[in-house]
């Protein structure tokens, strides 16, 4: 019990050192996650715990918020695939885990407020772990095959683009382990698929819904056959992406993401601010030249 509860709250001690997390992982090497680059400005990053079926453990959360802060920061980088090891793409919260809440609980030596205090840090952390994602400018793609369980659509849905297998399922599970979820499904997910009702009716009940269901209420933008094809459409994608320029594209996301949050009046004053510094980038010159000349544009790093 005492080796997990240090395990979870690796998670906590390890932020405040953001900058030597970093360094440590300037070579990429992660343990619970595995970062390529499979094309030009594409990295890919995959849950790497396939025997645990991605299971997300402490070192996951710290893991994936460093590298999406990291990715933010690479200028060589300018679109993400999300994928999972092995037989599915993730099995949500490591429930070994679990039990650092159970033992904080029951921890004699802390009164009620002071275990409040350390839930709620512990839990911001995990949480700016999954923000991280939708921080970082570089559009995001998940690619989702087989199961996608509880934390799986906190994940997923903080994400920009969802594609998944035909095997894929879904289920918002975390009633079922007797917790409202708490990383980010309860207020991105209803806004994904744009009906409320639906989104309460899978979070009250954590009924599994598959892949074709998936698509129809708009959580997933194309089905494909199988993971290979699924992954080899989320690189085209995302190497579709990288080709444009990257101050286009990564205006627009940050536009989405706060427009999301924003009235129609105050999205449009965000993206006027925006693109009054923006309309001067060379990328415009670039691309309307381009596009004239009927050659592949050239951006510049960002
Ligand atoms: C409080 C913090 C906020 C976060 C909240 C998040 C909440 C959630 O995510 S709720 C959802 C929790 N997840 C589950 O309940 C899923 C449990 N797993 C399964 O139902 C099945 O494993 C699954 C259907 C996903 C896959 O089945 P399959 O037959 O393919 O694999 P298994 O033989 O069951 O498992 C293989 C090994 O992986 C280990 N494992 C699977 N899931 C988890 C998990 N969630 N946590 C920890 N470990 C997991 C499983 O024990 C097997 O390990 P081993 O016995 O060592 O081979």
């Amino acid at each position: 019990m005492l080796s997990t509860t240090r395990s979870v709250f690796s998670g906590i001690t390890k932020k405040p050192a953001l900058s030597l997390v970093l360094r440590a992982m300037s070579s990429e090497s992660y343990t619970a996650l595995k970062v390529t680059r499979p094309c030009e400005h594409v990295v890919q990053v995959e849950i790497n715990r396939p025997e645990k079926r991605n299971a997300m453990n402490g070192a996951f959360f710290s893991e994936i918020g460093a590298c999406f802060e990291k990715l933010n920061d690479d200028s060589d980088c300018r679109a993400i695939v999300l994928s999972g090891a092995g037989k599915i793409f993730t099995a949500g919260l490591d429930l070994t885990d679990l039990g650092t809440v159970i033992a904080l609980r029951e921890d004699s030596e802390l009164d009620i407020a002071r275990k409040a205090f350390k839930l709620k840090k512990f839990l911001t952390v995990w949480q700016e772990n999954f923000n991280a994602i939708e921080k970082c400018n570089k559009p995001v793609i998940a690619a989702i095959h087989g199961a996608c369980v509880g934390g799986g659509v906190d994940l997923t849905s903080a994400c920009d683009i969802r594609y998944c297998t035909e095997d894929a399922w879904f289920q918002i599970k975390e009633v079922d382990i007797g917790l409202a979820a708490d990383l980010g499904t309860l207020q991105r997910f209803p806004k994904v698929i744009g009906n409320d009702s639906y989104a309460r009716e899978l979070a009250y009940t954590a009924r599994k819904f598959y892949s074709d269901e998936a698509k129809s209420m708009g959580y997933v933008s194309r089905i494909l056959p199988d993971r290979v094809s699924l992954i080899d459409a989320a690189l085209d994608t995302a190497s579709l992406i990288a080709s444009k320029s990257p101050v286009a594209v990564q205006g627009t996301k940050i536009s989405m993401v706060y427009s999301r949050d924003h009235t129609v009046k105050e999205g449009m004053e965000h993206i006027g601010i925006w693109n009054q510094a923006m309309l001067q980038s060379s990328d415009m010159m670039e691309a309307a030249m381009s596009q004239m000349q009927k050659k592949q544009a050239k951006f510049s790093k960002l």
